[in-house]
């Protein structure tokens, strides 16, 4: 098994469309609440399954971190909602400029961010996180994957929310607090565990529906997890 990089997904179907296309035996392995697939090849990385939302992601994180190996480089994957407008549309692939936690902060006569209340999500060495993470790297990410894939490609902001955004207030609200290209619900917690490791954060996402609505019946789940999973593919290629 490679160890320079772990694969992080929320569910079992996304660890199952990325386990799938590796083409190898995987021995199944606890990790707290998660499970880990641990690839019987030399060739290829593990796929940890969390569990959804940020609570999960960072508990089995820290336990694998603490009881497995630490990558140079977690891939954190899955399905994600997009904002209407940016022209990003079902079935396309979003990379993550910077996670944002969504709702984290006071809802009072408005939104207070974490940082208008002055409580930081993280202090590391000199620096202060409130509700942002940046991954600087992201553009190189987005340039691989258009030049590997005939996919639309785009990169921009994401918010982690722990209520998904399924009406066009919330909708319109969050567009204007924080300009999100996706939304999904574990990404910053991921962000922010490798943050306080010191681990190189890469998010790839694919599309399987709009914010803004709650009609299920127009998302594309299973698609947008197979692209997803084409384009991490693709990523982690030499
Ligand atoms: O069945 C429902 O009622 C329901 C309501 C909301 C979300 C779901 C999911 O199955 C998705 C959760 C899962 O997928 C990611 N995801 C996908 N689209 C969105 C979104 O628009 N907003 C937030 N998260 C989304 C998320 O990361 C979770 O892992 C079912």
């Amino acid at each position: 098994m490679k160890k320079d990089k772990l694969i992080v997904v929320a569910t079992p179907l996304e660890a199952e469309f990325v386990v799938q296309g590796f083409k190898c035996d995987f021995e199944k392995v606890k990790v707290a609440s998660g499970v880990a697939f641990f690839p019987k090849s030399d060739e290829k990385h593990a796929v940890l399954t969390t569990g959804i939302g940020k609570t999960n992601s960072a508990i089995v994180l820290t336990h694998f971190f603490n009881n497995f190996f630490i990558p140079e480089e977690v891939i954190n994957t899955g399905i994600c909602g997009a904002y209407p407008g940016e022209g990003i549309s079902i079935g396309h692939i979003a990379v993550a400029e910077s996670e944002i936690y969504g709702d984290e902060g006071v809802e009072a006569d408005r939104f207070y961010t974490l940082e208008d209340i002055a409580f930081p999500s993280l202090i590391k060495k000199d620096e202060t996180y409130f509700n942002e993470f940046k991954i600087p790297h992201s553009k190189s990410v987005r340039l691989k994957l258009l030049k590997k894939t005939k996919l639309s490609v785009y990169g921009g902001k994401f918010i982690t929310v722990s209520t998904t955004t399924s009406n066009p207030e919330l909708e319109i609200k969050r567009k204007e607090l924080f300009n999100p290209l996706c939304e999904s619900m574990e990404g910053a917690a991921v962000c922010h565990t490798c943050y306080a490791f010191d681990v190189k954060f890469t998010e790839i996402r694919g599309v399987s529906n709009f914010v803004g609505s709650y009609a299920k019946e127009g998302w594309q789940i299973e698609r947008a997890m197979q692209l997803t999973a084409g384009s991490v593919y693709a990523y982690i290629e030499e």
